[in-house]
């Protein structure tokens, strides 16, 4: 499995090296779109299972051009209205985009038929591609909120929102930037990282805290306002450790915040969005991989004892959805669907967006395996929402690992 995930990293290597940033996809017309920054967390976990700081310092020259990418093309500075002094910087999906994805061509140009001028135009297409930039493509989250917009793609204006999951992964960058500087001997480079990841905890703080509910929350640029809608991505600060290291009282705050919104009660996973009505995939009752893996490590690596459990139900529970899904369709899938229908024992993939859900993916096969790495003990026939046997799952996992490994 090393050597694979090796080989992952050389590829979105090579991206960086010949594009300066890691395209959305591996076609020419993706080259105006960028995958969200996640390489250099994916060689820092690589370096963490292997130790192999050879092949970290062969490849450290490329992340820190990404991150040097991100902040040519991506950042803006937050200046203090009073004063007109740079607070911080902070960052923003922003691609530019003259006409409809190539690859949704159709639905693309269909979505802007009744919009007049061609700045109109090129707007809702940039916000499209922007969207898509982040990942989550497509969401509520970029839509409006409020007024005759709400739910409508045509109101899409992700260039208005400071994501907060992004100026997490930022904070993630800088902080992993800096420490792999430390164990080269580099202190002046220690330095400039550790002051940017002290500014960047201070926009997290500044834009995207929200005292009263006690979360952080995407902020609108226009409207001046936190975006306070629940999205999963409200809880990834956790997990990219993106506040004080002796605060132990904002993970306790995030913890009762995701329980007030109800989406704990959730048996199948944690979901995307509340917005069950959506058509969007990254809303409706979709849960995804990669985002509920976030939360899942947040909590495990507060080292809070009662938080550290709830990670543990959280993976227990994610493992079960996987497995029970896999048993009816001998598949694992993009994303699951979190809707109660059917009991506890009906698990499914999710569904809604362009297309139909994928079979198979990647994101899902790596949190499964980490998560059975680091939880696979925990499992026994009596872990939470379990009626399967432990043979079973025994089977399951052998079998399961088994097909990735070989
Ligand atoms: O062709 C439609 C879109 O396909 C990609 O996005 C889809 O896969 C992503 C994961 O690889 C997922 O995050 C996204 O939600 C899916 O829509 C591609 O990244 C998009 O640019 C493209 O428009």
């Amino acid at each position: 499995m090393h050597k694979t995930a090796q080989g992952i990293i050389l590829n979105l290597a090579y991206m960086v090296d010949h594009h300066g940033f890691i395209p959305n996809g591996g076609r020419v017309y993706y080259l105006s779109r960028s995958q969200p920054p996640l390489l250099t967390p994916m060689v820092y976990e690589y370096f963490l299972s292997t130790g192999d700081l050879d092949f970290v310092e062969k490849i450290f020259p490329l992340l820190e051009k990404e991150f040097i990418w991100f902040l040519n093309n991506r950042a803006s500075s937050y200046k203090d209205e009073e004063t007109g002094e740079e607070k911080f910087i902070y960052f923003q999906y922003r691609a530019k985009m003259k006409f409809p994805r190539p690859e949704s061509y159709r639905e693309d140009l269909e979505l802007v038929h009744g919009l007049k001028t061609e700045a109109e135009r090129v707007r809702v297409w940039s916000n499209i591609a922007s969207a898509a930039e982040t990942g989550w493509d497509f969401s509520t989250r970029w839509f409006a909120q409020s007024g005759p917009g709400v739910g409508d793609m045509r109101s899409i204006r992700t260039w208005s929102i400071v994501p907060v999951d992004l100026t997490a992964f930022m904070c993630i960058n800088m902080r992993i930037l800096a420490s792999f500087y430390e164990i080269f001997g580099n202190f002046k480079k220690v330095a400039h990282y550790t002051k940017m990841y002290e500014r960047m905890k201070l926009a997290m703080k500044t834009l995207h805290w929200n005292e009263t509910d006690g979360i952080w929350y995407d902020y609108d640029l226009e409207k001046k306002l936190h975006s306070n809608t629940y999205y999963v991505s409200n809880a990834v600060p956790l997990y990219a450790k993106c506040y004080n290291d002796e605060d132990e009282v904002t993970p306790h705050l995030v913890y009762k915040y995701l329980k007030r919104e109800g989406v704990l009660n959730f048996t199948k996973g944690i979901p995307t969005s509340l917005a069950m009505t959506s058509i969007q995939q990254w809303d409706k009752e979709n849960a995804w991989p990669p985002m509920v893996h976030m939360v899942i490590d947040g909590f495990r690596t507060t080292g809070d004892p009662k938080l550290m459990k709830v990670a543990e139900n959280m993976a227990t529970q994610w493992m079960m959805v996987n497995y029970k899904s896999y048993r009816s369709g001998y598949a694992m899938f993009e994303k699951y669907n979190v809707s109660m229908f059917g009991g506890d024992d009906e698990c499914s993939a999710g569904s809604g967006g362009e297309y139909e859900v994928q079979k198979g993916f990647g994101w899902t096969n790596g949190v499964i395996l980490d998560l059975l790495d680091k939880y696979g003990a925990k499992l026994t026939s009596s872990s939470p929402n379990t009626s399967s046997s432990r043979v079973i799952l025994f089977v399951f996992i052998v079998c399961y690992l088994k097909k990735i490994l070989y």
